[in-house]
């Protein structure tokens, strides 16, 4: 079983759960009564190169990398520090995350949150608006076609924006002809688990010029977002480089300062 295979049969038994407690109906119901999502995009096409800064506690590439005891308190650093948008891993069993985070980051910060799952379901996406998120990562290589293109549809009919995350060219193909307009290359390859940052220069000239392209794992610092923006990337996604620092907040400040100073590559649209 490959690692992602892995982590989804876990959230699909967790889901499972979750179902038999709450039925989709009713969740459906509530999450309807929330409050009005917020533009994720519209806030990551701000001035220079967007932050998205992520709640991490753990991951199967490097194990424990923060405790954080206080999710809230670090989503408030990252909205200090100018984060444009706050993601949220929920995946419990590998990345020690839950939906009280989200819940405990949606009460603290007014900034869009992302939540970050392992999404298989229209159950997961209806939950995610429950509990405040405003836009949500749809993984290609854990979904077939149709059920890609049904999630996003569904992600957007709830006012929400879709990231759709890829590895590779054949998964930027099956992206874009399920109408993704957002999409993530992330450089962590989903079997043997490494970064190669090389994989956004090749994936990046492939997409449309008006695709909004993010760059996903392996931001270390400032010269890690220089150089994909250098390659065309709008906005980085940031866990293990802000979380295992010693001072998450600072380091974000050095990220978002180097993403609006005037040496910094622009998007090109
Ligand atoms: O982080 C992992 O080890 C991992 C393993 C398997 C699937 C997904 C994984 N990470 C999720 C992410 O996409 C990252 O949390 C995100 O891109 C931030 O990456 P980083 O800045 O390198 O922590």
């Amino acid at each position: 079983m490959s690692v992602l295979e892995d982590i989804v049969a876990g959230v699909r038994a967790d889901l499972a759960e979750r179902e038999a407690a709450l039925p989709f109906d009713e969740l459906k119901q509530r999450a309807a009564k929330a409050p009005e999502p917020r533009d994720a995009l519209a806030a990551l096409r701000e001035s220079g190169i967007g932050v998205i800064a992520e709640v991490k506690r753990r991951s199967p590439s490097k194990g424990e990398l923060a405790p954080i005891a206080d999710p809230a308190a670090l989503a408030k650093d990252y909205a200090d520090a100018g984060a444009r948008v706050v993601s949220v891993l929920t995946e419990q069993r590998r990345f020690g995350g839950s939906l009280a985070d989200l819940d405990a980051v949606r009460a603290a910060v007014d900034v869009p949150l992302l939540r970050k799952d392992f999404i298989v379901s229209p159950y997961q996406v209806h939950e995610a608006r429950l509990h405040g998120a405003d836009m949500v990562l749809l993984i290609v290589a854990a979904l077939e076609q149709n059920a890609l293109s049904a999630l996003l549809d569904r992600v957007e009919s709830l006012g929400m924006t879709a990231l759709v995350e890829v590895h590779n060219a054949e998964e930027a193909d099956r992206a874009l002809e399920a109408g993704a307009s957002v999409i993530g290359i992330n450089a962590r390859n989903l079997h043997t688990l490494e970064v190669d940052r090389d994989v956004f220069a090749r994936l990046a000239p492939g997409l449309p010029m008006e695709t909004f392209k993010i760059a996903e794992s392996g931001v270390r610092g400032p010269g890690d977002l220089m150089a994909y923006a250098g390659q065309g990337a709008d906005a980085v996604l940031v866990g293990e480089g802000l979380v295992a620092s010693e001072d998450p907040k600072g380091a974000l400040v050095k990220l978002v300062t180097a993403g609006s100073h005037p040496a910094c590559p622009r998007p090109s649209r």
